[in-house]
């Protein structure tokens, strides 16, 4: 997979560390993420992939450490410093966040196509028929038929729900994208239809993404970069095809050997 690096990072990260009062969720974390590279976080349960995840997207203060993010403008601003008004403005439109459960991340009570129009007008867009017309367009985009429109995300099955979910995230053309185990919790074959058509859109789209995974199969189709965690330490990063087809860690050979029959 090829990334197109442009020559400042979108997101540095220095020293992040959350303790839940003694016990360490993740420490001292380190890393750059570039535009349009695709990063996994993987590791076994309680590694700190999500507490990480969640510092990152500023859903969980960290306890020290700085995060700085490259807003649109060009300007490096540090998350934990912008204002409540600035940050939920970065949420609804440069970021999107998809959950491993489709229900966190939808409004299940509300019509498919509201669920996407909605971040629409959150971005100030008013006329309901172009919002409609975009809406329609990307259920498309995610394989959901168009006469599904005025239906809610409760008589949809578990696939067409993140599929919902990752179209009312992306529908505002974000840049950084955070997802939790996207395809967690779904048939084999319905996780291989949504990997491909997530790779898909975030090449098309040339989006940054930040995917937390405890599978090494969804890592190596969608990231460029790996890092693996154990005990909330980030042990052994670098591009995802050299960490797992030559780990450098016992930790990851034992993840790779144990996870994924590679
Ligand atoms: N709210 C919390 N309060 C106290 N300790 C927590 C809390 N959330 C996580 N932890 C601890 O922090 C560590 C990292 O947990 P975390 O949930 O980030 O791991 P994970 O890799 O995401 O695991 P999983 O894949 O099971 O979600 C674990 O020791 C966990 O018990």
């Amino acid at each position: 997979m090829s990334v197109t690096l442009n020559d400042e990072p979108l997101l540095n990260v220095s020293g992040l560390t959350k303790y839940y009062g003694g016990r360490i969720g993740c420490q001292d974390v380190v890393f750059q993420l570039w535009p349009g590279e695709v990063l996994a976080i993987v590791g076994e349960s309680g590694s700190g992939k999500t507490t990480l995840l969640n510092c990152l997207s500023t859903r969980l203060p960290p306890s020290t450490g700085v995060i700085e993010y490259r807003m649109r403008d060009g300007s490096m601003r540090n998350l934990y410093q912008l204002s409540e008004a600035e940050r939920r403005f970065l949420m609804r439109t440069d970021w999107g966040f998809v959950h491993q459960h489709a229900a966190d991340g939808l409004r299940m009570t509300v019509s498919a196509g509201a669920n996407v129009g909605e971040r629409l007008m959150a971005v100030g867009d008013r006329h309901y028929g172009k919002i409609r017309a975009t809406a329609a367009d990307w259920l498309g985009r995610v394989e959901i038929s168009e006469d599904r429109i005025d239906d809610d995300p409760r008589s949809f099955s578990g696939g067409m729900r993140q599929r919902l979910q990752i179209a009312r995230n992306l529908v505002t053309k974000p840049r950084l994208v955070f997802m939790d185990e996207p395809t967690g919790g779904l048939d084999v074959s319905v996780q291989a239809r949504l990997l491909d058509l997530l790779r898909q859109l975030v090449a098309d789209m040339g989006l940054a993404v930040i995917i937390v995974t405890h599978d090494l199969a969804v890592a190596r189709l969608l990231s460029h970069r790996i890092m693996v965690m154990k005990d909330g330490l980030v042990i052994e990063s670098g591009l995802t095809d050299q960490v797992l087809d030559d780990p450098r860690e016992p930790y990851t050979q034992l993840l790779v050997s144990s996870i994924l029959q590679v």
